[in-house]
């Protein structure tokens, strides 16, 4: 199969959706979150957002991981904006995007709750919304949603990404 990002603003379950993925499909996870730079990471506790540039090297990392598995791998990655997403694609053309929609009030509270475990400032939420551009519409897109229990967001992306004969 081709790989896939599982993408979308803190908090709307990208860890917890791919996990599940990789595990039930038997898929490589790579946790986008891991390669951030360590003044990334930083500054996203400091609750400072990042920018492009703090962003450039990191979806480079994604891109080479990505060019590195023809396979496939399960890829968590905010990829907020549509230029994101274009690099990621460069890298896997055909690559597949999970978006799990989430409103602001919803993440917020997500990011909240777990708050003492997470690097994550809760003060990034609305920096989050304000910069992510939907990529409904884009190609090879399931939009989700991302307050459905984590085990019915598995079976419906497992079924898009394997369709039985069935199905088509
Ligand atoms: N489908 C779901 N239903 C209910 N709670 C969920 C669901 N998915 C994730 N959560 C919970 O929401 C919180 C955020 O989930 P998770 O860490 O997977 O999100 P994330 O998008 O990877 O976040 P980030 O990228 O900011 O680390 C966690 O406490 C998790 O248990
Ligand atoms: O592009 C970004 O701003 C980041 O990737 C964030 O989305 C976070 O790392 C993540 O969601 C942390 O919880």
């Amino acid at each position: 199969m081709n790989s896939i990002v599982i993408m979308g603003v803190a908090g709307c379950g990208k860890s917890s959706l791919g996990a599940a993925l990789a595990q039930a499909d038997h898929l490589t996870l790579l946790e986008g979150d891991d390669y951030h730079s360590l003044a990334s990471r930083e500054k996203m506790r400091q609750g400072i957002a990042l920018t492009d540039a703090d962003r450039d090297g990191w979806l480079a990392t994604l891109g080479d991981a990505l060019r590195a598995q023809p396979q496939g791998l399960v890829v968590t990655c905010s990829a907020l904006k549509r230029s994101y997403r274009e690099r990621l694609r460069q890298a896997a053309p055909g690559l597949r995007f999970v978006f799990l929609d989430i409103d602001k009030a919803q993440a917020q509270a997500r990011v909240v709750a777990r708050a003492p475990s997470h690097f994550f400032s809760t003060s990034l939420v609305d920096n989050q919304f304000a910069t992510l551009e939907s990529p409904v519409g884009e190609a090879g897109v399931l939009r989700v949603d991302a307050l459905r229990p984590l085990a019915d967001l598995q079976t419906e992306v497992s079924a898009w990404l394997h369709p039985t004969t069935e199905a088509l």
